[in-house]
């Protein structure tokens, strides 16, 4: 079998040079298919197989047995050319063919002939009782073409490769999971694969990013089998390093230059997470951080940080508002709903989280105050957790979950707004722009007072200067970042949300 013209060694898909472009079924359909008219036959295949067999001698250098479970169609084509050259890279390779050989797709058909002439040993139609103990394993049963939860055979490989005690490679997309949404789309959560690498091919899909993606993928690596696709991508996925690096601080500014944020939140049994936001604006670098608690009761100071200024609702309201940046929700329970009409109406830049969310889901005269502000050219930014979402969108959160990217799509149309919906994956928003996926952030972050921290980070960034979508994504990104830091240097358990701010203000990016 001839070599593949290129085959560069895969590229980490989370690696800082992103951001990456990402494309759904769709759009991948359509690129192959060009690429294809272009390639003599079988091309893409040959570079697919390839591809896979050198991240599995790379993921799994010293492992002498590889399992293949490969699919009917052609996922399981990239399976048997890959066992090809594994073969002859002295590995000792198990396909097992979970398809009737004579309705193979053109592509897997042509991989199933090399294979044979290989002397690549392959059983067919049957699923192993167990696969060796200390094999890498390679999931090439479904990628791109599935759209159901797996059955038959196919759910039966799945289960063997979730007992499986070795390292799992997923081709493509670990079967079970949808490219698309990153729903799984099996039945029960065990009939997916749970790999440990995934490679993807030719194009990165965006499920593979967020919803259940993040846990069922583990680390994402990708090949474009040397296709550069000439259409716009649908999402991207990266960082947002431009956006920090904008904000210089010169000598002659002064705290008026770097505008003024004002967190309304805090009602009785709360007021913690008002400070917290506001802590949070004040260390993303905004010049004046001002907090009305919606307790009348409640002080005016935060004695740890007493350059946050406490102002009742007649001062708040008497704030000049060229340079400011307004918060709502943050601990805002019923209370706010009294405080949003006056900021829908007046705030340059509005931020609204948490309750202010749930309180403009349950009143369509605030619903129309939110969309008016997209008209006057006031931005607004919305930070809801899928819940908060699906009150907003009149559905269910398991409906949310099931297509992030198009909730978040279409609360940003229908409210005019900004938005990141919260979660494995943040999905951010603006209307007209396309998607952008968050790469950064763990567990660590499910805990109380983090979602304050990030509304007030934003906001702080926002006030510098910055547009909406720009300042979302920056936050998002670091936010997750400062996370991802706390796991990397050995850390275990929840990060708290003061050292949530500590964490971002140490310059983490
Ligand atoms: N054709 C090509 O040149 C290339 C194909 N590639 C590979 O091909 C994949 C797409 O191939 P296909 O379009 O053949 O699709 P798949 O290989 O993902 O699967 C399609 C087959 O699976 C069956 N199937 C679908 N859902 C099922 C379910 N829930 N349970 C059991 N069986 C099910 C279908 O009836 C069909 O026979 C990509 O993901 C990628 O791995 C890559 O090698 C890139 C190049
Ligand atoms: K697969």
């Amino acid at each position: 079998m001839r070599a593949p013209r290129h085959a560069p060694l895969p590229v980490r898909a989370d690696s800082p040079h992103a951001p990456w472009p990402l494309f759904g079924t769709e759009y991948s359909r359509r690129i192959e298919q060009a690429a294809q008219a272009e390639l003599p036959p079988h091309t893409l295949m040959a570079r697919a197989g390839l591809a896979v067999a050198r991240l599995a001698l790379a993921v799994a250098p010293h492992l002498r047995d590889v399992s293949i479970l490969a699919g009917p169609g052609n996922n399981g084509g990239d399976g048997l050319l890959a066992a090809v050259h594994l073969q002859s890279a002295g590995r000792s390779v198990q396909v097992h063919l979970l398809g009737d050989p004579a309705r193979l797709p053109p592509d897997a058909a042509w991989a199933l002939s090399q294979a044979q002439a290989a002397g690549v040993p392959i059983e067919l139609g049957a699923v192993p009782e167990a696969l060796p103990a200390g094999s890498l394993a390679i999931d090439a049963l479904l990628g791109l073409g599935h759209r159901r939860s797996p059955d038959g055979l196919i759910a039966e490989a799945v289960k063997r490769l979730r007992q499986h005690p070795g390292p799992v490679l997923a081709v493509d997309l670990p079967t079970g999971l949808d490219g698309d949404t990153g729903r799984c789309l099996a039945d029960a959560p065990t009939l997916a694969v749970r790999a440990d690498h995934t490679l993807c091919l030719l194009t990165l899909k965006p499920g593979l990013f967020t919803g259940q993606g993040r846990d069922l993928a583990g680390q994402v690596w990708f090949d474009d089998l040397d296709v550069s696709p000439d259409t716009l991508p649908e999402a991207s996925l990266g960082l947002a390093p431009e956006t920090m690096a904008a904000l210089p601080r010169r000598h002659a500014q002064h705290k008026g230059s770097f505008g003024d944020v004002l967190v309304v939140g805090g009602a009785p049994g709360m007021t913690g997470a008002a400070w917290l936001a506001a802590r949070a604006a004040l260390a993303a670098g905004a010049g004046r951080v001002y907090v009305q608690p919606l307790d009348d009761r409640a002080p005016l100071l935060d004695p740890a940080h007493p350059e946050l200024m406490g102002r009742r609702s007649h001062a708040a309201s008497q704030l000049p508002t060229d340079a400011l940046t307004v918060v709502c929700g943050c601990g805002g329970g019923r209370e706010i709903a009294s405080a949003l009409p006056l900021w829908l109406g007046r705030a340059p830049r509005l931020l609204l989280d948490a309750d202010a969310l749930n309180a403009i889901a349950g009143d369509s005269g605030l619903q129309t105050q939110l969309t008016r502000r997209a008209k006057r050219g006031q931005p607004t930014v919305l930070t809801p957790h899928p819940l908060e979402a699906a009150r907003l969108l009149g559905c269910s959160s398991t409906e949310v979950q099931a297509d992030r990217l198009a909730a978040a799509r279409a609360l940003a149309e229908r409210l005019g707004s900004t938005v990141a919906l919260k979660g494995s994956g943040t999905v951010v928003v603006s209307p007209g722009l396309p998607i952008w996926i968050n790469a950064t952030g763990n567990a660590a972050l499910a805990t109380a007072g983090t979602g304050d921290v990030l509304a007030g980070w934003i906001a702080g960034v926002w006030t510098q200067g910055v547009t909406a979508w720009q300042a979302t994504r920056a936050g998002v990104h670091h936010h997750g970042a400062a996370a991802d830091h706390w796991h990397a240097s050995g850390r275990r358990g929840p990060l708290t949300a003061s050292r949530l701010i500590k964490t971002m203000s140490s310059g983490v990016h």
